[in-house]
């Protein structure tokens, strides 16, 4: 059982919605944290149990940097949107820092969060 971060921006939701719900069986094996608004639609589009940690423009970025730095985080899922400007780009950056500096795997899109969830 992996610890596992969900994270997606607002255009990028649909996808990592559609993906959690293809690859529920396997999430339900492991334990699941998610920025807020995330987390929200991730619970109510899979049943999926999940911890919801604060919105990513109100700190759950920094959360999820947080419990890597601690050794509480085993994956990343983030799906970016590299089109759009985000407010707290700042705490973006040093969750993507994080997770490079600490080894994690990290997943940016269906690809590699497919390779992910089968590495784990
Ligand atoms: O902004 C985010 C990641 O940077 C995601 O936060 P939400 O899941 O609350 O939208």
């Amino acid at each position: 059982m992996a610890r596992i971060g969900l994270v997606a921006h607002d255009d990028k939701k649909d996808e990592l919605a559609a993906w959690a719900l293809a690859n529920r069986e396997a999430l339900s094996r492991h334990t699941i944290f998610a920025t807020g608004t995330t987390g929200g639609r991730v619970m109510a589009e899979t049943g999926l149990a999940l911890t919801r940690l604060k919105s990513g423009p109100l700190g759950g970025d920094a959360q999820l940097g947080a419990m890597i730095v601690e050794g509480q985080l085993d994956a990343l899922v983030f799906f970016i949107d590299p089109l759009t400007a985000q407010p707290h780009d700042v705490d973006i950056k040093a969750l993507i820092r994080l997770a490079t500096l600490y080894d994690t795997l990290f997943a940016i899109n269906r690809p590699t969060a497919d390779a992910v969830l089968a590495a784990i």
